[in-house]
């Protein structure tokens, strides 16, 4: 299958196979009505009934069907269509395209032929996107190989094989790398988020929480930034947005204490998931190191393997400070993911597969804006699909 048609189905949900039935029944469909119009036509003949019990029954029914719309209409709000999380992407990265993609139309449209100097433009434009210097030059020896291997003389088609390669080499191999390390149903998952302060932590510990809430899981928050001011409070107002417990202390206690209740709480009340925030004061590594140790320890004494997951928080308008504070927090502790917030707010998006190429620590999430649902499950084929979504759009329609 090639690349397009697979991308194609991951964008929209639907496997070719799937897209077939599903025109198949709605011709069947459409036939079957044709043909059973006048036996319904028959069939709605009346029968003499008393008026008042006529309508009685056509209340029940309107209320039987508005309640069955209404539960649809829920349902699909709780689980979004895989083209909505698609958009998602493409809104979150309408400011990287605007840049980074227009440059790389232009340069397909000046060049014909794939040759040195094209690579060298294109190289070019992917450093200006923040891509990293390894990738882009892993990305360049994996072009120039598919360009020799395929005989390509033009610059029609390069489109495919730039965002297959892309995908390649965010993935590494390695599929469903982004998925979250949640417990078995009736365990308890604790998941820690470490990070500099402003970088969207607390609003992005919301997010998450409102999303595993509407997976069905009862989440519990605990106020483990305990040093920054209004932290605490900040955090108990994402909790009543989104109808999760907090456990607290007051300001300037010590953070594992609190996160220690917080396991205990989670414990008795039969919680799903317990998030737990944390300062992320960076002046001294060494503080840093001893305070995540500490905590890594009292959760650990509680919950043997956990934590679970231990989420960073990066700003990605910080670009390469956001890959600095990476290494030292890695450094520091054993961070398992990266939440990537404010990749909306950014020009520079090719920030993704420099994380992921410098440190090897999978994005699990990306922040595509300021909305309760914008935080999203990092997703490789819909970011390309972000990055060059106006071309792929063209390409697309051609494969069918
Ligand atoms: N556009 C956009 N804004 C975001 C995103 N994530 C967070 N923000 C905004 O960033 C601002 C700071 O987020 P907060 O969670 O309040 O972060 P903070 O309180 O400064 O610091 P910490 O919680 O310590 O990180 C808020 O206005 C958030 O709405 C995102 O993905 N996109």
């Amino acid at each position: 299958m090639s690349f397009f048609k697979r991308l194609k189905e991951k964008l929209t949900g639907k496997t070719s196979e799937e897209q077939i039935q599903q025109e198949t029944i709605e011709e069947t469909t459409e036939e079957k009505e044709e043909v059973e119009q006048p036996i319904a036509d028959v069939a709605a003949e009346p029968e003499q009934e008393h008026p008042l019990a006529q309508a009685e029954q056509v209340e029940e029914t309107v209320e039987e069907e508005t309640k069955a719309v209404e539960e649809e209409q829920a349902e699909k709000e709780k689980k979004p269509s895989a083209w909505s999380i698609t958009q998602k992407f493409k809104m979150g990265l309408a400011k990287t395209r605007d840049t980074f993609t227009s440059k790389v139309n232009d340069l397909i449209a000046r060049y014909r032929k794939v040759d040195e100097e094209f690579f060298e433009e294109l190289e070019e434009i992917l450093l200006q996107a923040d891509v990293g210097f390894e990738t882009v030059m892993e990305l360049m020896d994996e072009l120039r190989f598919e360009v020799q291997r395929k005989n390509m003389n033009d610059t029609e088609g390069i489109y495919e094989i730039i965002c297959e390669k892309l995908v390649e080499i965010y993935e590494k191999g390695e599929e469903g790398i982004s998925e979250l390390n949640l417990q078995p149903e009736g365990e308890l998952t604790v998941i820690l988020f470490v990070g500099v302060n402003g970088v969207g932590k607390t609003t992005t510990i919301g997010k998450l929480a409102h999303r595993l809430k509407n997976q069905g899981k009862k989440v519990m928050l605990a106020a483990g930034d305990t040093f920054r001011a209004g932290a605490i409070e900040q955090l108990q107002i994402w909790g009543e947005r989104v109808g999760c417990e907090v456990i607290k202390q007051s300001e300037g206690s010590d953070p594992a204490a609190v996160i220690y209740d917080a396991i205990n709480a989670a414990k008795k009340r039969g919680v799903d998931v317990l998030i737990c925030d944390t300062a992320g004061r960076l002046q001294n590594k060494v503080n840093l190191m001893k305070e995540l140790e500490k905590i890594h320890r009292v959760i650990s004494r509680e919950i043997p393997n956990a934590p679970h997951e231990v989420l960073l928080a990066l700003d990605a308008t910080t670009g390469q400070n956001a890959l600095i504070q990476a290494q030292t927090f890695k450094e520091a502790t054993n961070v398992t993911g990266i939440v990537l917030t404010k990749l909306d707010g950014t020009a520079k998006g090719g920030i993704v597969l420099a994380i992921r190429n410098k440190l090897n620590i999978p994005v699990k999430f990306v922040g595509l804006g300021e909305k309760i649902d914008d935080l999203q499950p990092f997703d490789p084929e819909r970011y390309v699909y972000g990055l060059f979504a106006d071309s792929l759009d063209k390409e697309l329609s051609k494969e069918e």
